[in-house]
């Protein structure tokens, strides 16, 4: 362990999809545990001595409570067991681990608000088996927003930022059907947004004036309005209300120029207007060592960028990383 991390409080991980490679990227973090900052992980045990066997990884796994873990991470890989099981069923997700999941998930948050952890690193969800359970959040983002506000009693204003050293990226609207985002964009949305990005890249990310780059909604950002109206109506009206907070933000940008190379050095974080806008160019550029981190709570999530990879899980081929990246990550956003 490197000798300024003894100190620290531990990251929380949490298990994810029991049948995503969630278990073995945490399996095989742990492998790499002494040039990581201290965590443990909120899992069920028996699923990952069971994935370890699969992938042929010879990983001491340490169950423990929360105040044990420093001293569990020194033998192995500290779990905190879940009360609820979840099968290891490697590419066949099911309904009976969303239960777990959204334990896992819960109980990091929890571990943080008591002075337990003190950031969460969350291994990818499969949505539709949570939402088949009863979940009714659209993902990570919106439920980490809710548990800030049951667990620390504040408002939380969750936001997703795709940051890697090559790109940042933020979805202005995130997990909803495409026929849905100009009716959901609306200049209040992309203001509150701006304003979220601004405070975290300057209280977490050090950067004393970030620049924000918009992106327009509509081909060539509405081509004067001929290729449509929300570009001028909706998007510009919110950069004039940033520029006068005093945050240097300006477009709307053309989204189809913004991602090359050059045009990349003129800001820290492009503001897209929907999910894939943000995320195909983030994961086309920089898919293993982007990181999701999401902005606007009162404490430190990181995630890798990925999802749960159901087509390699269990075969010991996923590539750990994106989910190292985010561990780096949640450990310097957390000191
Ligand atoms: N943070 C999260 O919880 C999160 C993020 C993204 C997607 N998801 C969920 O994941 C599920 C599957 O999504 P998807 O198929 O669009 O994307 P995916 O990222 O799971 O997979 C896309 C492709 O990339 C490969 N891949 C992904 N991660 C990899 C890794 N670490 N190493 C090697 N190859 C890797 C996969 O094998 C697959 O071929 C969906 O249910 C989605 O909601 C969750
Ligand atoms: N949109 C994200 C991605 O594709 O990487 C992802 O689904 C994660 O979302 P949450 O962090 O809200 O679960």
């Amino acid at each position: 362990m490197p000798h300024d991390s003894q100190n620290l409080l531990p990251i929380a991980l949490t298990m994810g999809e029991p049948a995503g490679i969630g278990p073995e990227l945490i399996l095989l973090a742990a492998a790499g545990r002494t040039q990581a900052a201290p965590f443990f992980a909120y899992a069920d045990p028996a699923l990952l001595a069971a994935r370890a066997h699969r992938i042929g990884l010879d990983m001491a796994i340490v169950e423990t409570d929360e105040a044990g873990a420093g001293h569990a991470f020194e033998k192995g890989l500290p779990v905190v067991p879940l009360r609820n099981k979840a099968p290891d069923r490697p590419g066949e997700p099911d309904v009976d681990g969303a239960a777990a999941v959204i334990e896992a998930i819960e109980r990091a948050a929890g571990a943080i608000r008591l002075g337990r952890a003190r950031a969460m690193v969350t291994a990818p969800i499969m949505k539709d088996v949570l939402y088949r359970a009863g979940f009714k959040h659209p993902g990570h983002t919106e439920f980490l927003g809710e548990l800030g506000q049951r667990f620390w009693d504040q408002p939380a204003e969750p936001v997703m930022m795709i940051w890697s050293e090559t790109v940042a990226v933020v979805p202005v609207t995130i997990h909803i059907p495409l026929a849905e985002v100009p009716a959901a964009l609306t200049e209040d949305l992309i203001f509150a947004t701006g304003l979220v990005v601004a405070s975290d890249l300057k209280a977490r990310f050090g950067l004393a004036a970030p620049r924000l780059a918009v992106a327009g909604l509509n081909p060539h950002a509405g081509e004067n309005g001929a290729l449509g109206s929300e570009d001028r109506d909706v998007v510009a009206p919110a950069i004039i209300r940033l520029r006068d907070e005093g945050i240097d933000a300006w477009g709307p940008l053309p989204a189809d120029t913004m991602f090359h190379a050059r045009a990349r050095q003129s800001y820290d974080v492009a503001l897209c207007m929907y999910h894939d806008q943000a995320l195909a160019p983030a994961k086309a550029l920089a898919f293993d060592e982007a990181v999701n981190v999401t902005l606007g709570l009162p404490f430190v999530r990181t995630s890798p960028d990925h999802g749960t990879a159901f087509d390699i899980a269990g075969t010991g081929k996923a590539n750990p990383s994106s989910f190292l990246a985010s561990l780096r990550l949640a450990d310097r956003l957390s000191r």
